[in-house]
């Protein structure tokens, strides 16, 4: 499927960043229908969760495993391979080139789709200095981006403010998915390059990674529902 063929319902991803197994099937079930798409990330991967990856791939649903490996090739490449037999369907890992042709040659011939993390939500160019990086966010971002399509990633993570500009370097082939999203009036707490749903769908986005605005709303559904809407309304 390429990216514009995704129905707009399956554009939102819901990060179940969550204490436990326990609790993230209540959010599921609360969720229903409505989700099609989940991420795992460190929050619940290490508290049991990785089993959660085959039961809902098994349900029917599709689930984004969020890793964010990083290590040398041989290692990455590994462990990218015991993936494999998940049912995952997106991994991340880190955006740097020994990462990433690491984690293509341990993907092989499977199904699982690496995106690499080209500059976290939380950095801006102070933070990235503070890192001891030369470059600033959209220059990091764009030259990490030509160097994932260079070594056959399937796709990138990014925030909404670099999806133009990304998409006239990757065009359409490869997915463009979006964290640092946050609908009208929904706290920021600790991202720093944040667009609505409706803009990021607007600026290119392929999915929209969405974890407290649903997980902690009184009404998780209706939470989702209207970042729904506004997906769809976006796409016209
Ligand atoms: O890889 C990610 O999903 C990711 C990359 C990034 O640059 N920023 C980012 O926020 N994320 C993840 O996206 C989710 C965002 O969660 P909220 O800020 O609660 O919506 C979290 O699970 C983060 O780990």
């Amino acid at each position: 499927m390429t990216p514009a063929e995704i129905a707009p319902k399956d554009r939102l991803i819901v990060a179940l960043d969550l204490p436990s197994v326990d609790a993230a099937e209540a959010m599921i079930a609360k969720l229903g229908d409505s989700v099609t798409f989940y991420k795992i990330g460190y929050r619940l991967a290490y508290a049991g969760g990785l089993p959660l990856v085959t039961k809902l791939a098994d349900g029917g649903k599709k689930v984004f495993l969020d890793l964010k490996l990083h290590d040398i090739g041989n290692t990455v490449s590994q462990g990218v391979e015991s993936i494999t037999r998940l049912g995952a369907t997106f991994l991340t890992v880190h955006a740097y080139p020994q990462t990433m042709k690491g984690a293509v040659e341990g993907r092989g011939s499977s199904k699982l789709k690496l995106l690499a993390v080209t500059v976290l939500t939380s950095y801006n160019d102070d933070d990235l200095h503070a890192a001891g990086f030369r470059l600033g966010v959209s220059e990091l971002v764009e030259a990490r981006a030509r160097q994932a399509q260079a070594l056959g990633i399937d796709g990138l993570v990014s925030s909404p403010e670099e999806a133009e500009g990304l998409r006239k370097i990757i065009g359409r082939q490869m997915n463009l998915v979006t964290p640092g999203i946050r609908p009208a009036g929904a706290a920021i707490g600790d991202q720093k390059r944040i667009m609505t749903p409706g803009r990021a769908i607007a600026a290119g986005a392929d999915y929209l990674v969405v974890g407290r605005p649903v997980v902690e709303a009184a009404d998780p559904r209706a939470a989702a529902d209207a970042i729904q809407a506004e997906i769809a309304q976006a796409l016209g």
